[in-house]
């Protein structure tokens, strides 16, 4: 079975997802863009502020392909004490440089999940290194917001082999993506080990807009 991931963007909101039980409480700034990140500070208040023990990521935001950027915004965000730091692969020619700097971290401790957008085609092959570098997990996600959810990017069976390509190297493996509620009965026997969502979880499907409580239940209902 898959748990479930849910984005939020302040104290408020991490607080009132907390309440529907959600397994992993992922802190954004959706407005600042697809992998938009909180301020360090938001994000160290929320991680004091949320019951010990629940599993909490945050992103480091919608970065240039830079190791040392990334690798500044990645220790900054883990000292928060956030279990996972998500880290945007965007499209550039240089992700092996940035998985080995990056793996320096991991290799410390550093508990790192890639991003990969399938509406940029990633290279399912950057697993392998991703493994080799000793990230905890791989999800996919999506760049472009407003060009449909992840399954009209990817079908089942490249979803699929995506997933059971992050299984065989060990990986936590992830979908996300503009997800509707539609999507949840077909992605959930592919049992990647979470399903991410803002958008769906938001009044009018807006991942702007504010939360949505019929909605989270709902989604949270189906995937129980
Ligand atoms: O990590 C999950 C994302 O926050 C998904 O956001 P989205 O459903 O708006 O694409």
């Amino acid at each position: 079975m898959s748990a479930m991931l849910a984005s939020v963007n302040s104290l408020q909101e991490a607080l009132f997802m907390q309440s529907f039980q959600v397994d992993v409480i992922d802190l954004k700034q959706p407005a600042k863009g697809a992998l938009g990140a909180l301020a360090v500070a938001d994000v160290a208040e929320i991680v004091n502020s949320l019951d010990s023990g629940r599993l909490i990521s945050a992103t480091v935001g919608d970065l240039p392909m830079q190791p040392d950027v990334l690798v500044t915004a990645v220790q900054a965000m883990a000292a928060t004490g956030v279990n996972y730091v998500k880290i945007g692969f965007f499209p550039a020619d240089n992700w092996l440089d940035c998985i080995h700097q990056l793996g320096i971290l991991a290799k410390q401790g550093y508990a790192l999940i890639a991003v990969l957008f399938a509406d940029s085609q990633p290279d399912l092959a950057v697993i392998q290194a991703l493994q080799q570098a000793g990230f905890a997990g791989v999800m996919l996600d999506t760049m472009h917001k407003n060009l449909g959810s992840l399954t009209q990017h990817m079908s089942p069976a490249e979803l699929q082999a995506f997933v059971g390509k992050a299984k065989a190297a060990g990986l936590i493996s992830g979908l996300a993506g503009s997800l509707t509620k539609e999507d949840i009965s077909v992605l959930l026997p592919l049992r990647a080990d979470y399903l991410g969502f803002r958008g769906a979880l938001c009044k009018q499907s807006q991942r702007t807009a504010g939360l949505d409580s019929q909605q989270i239940a709902d989604i949270r209902q189906r995937i129980k």
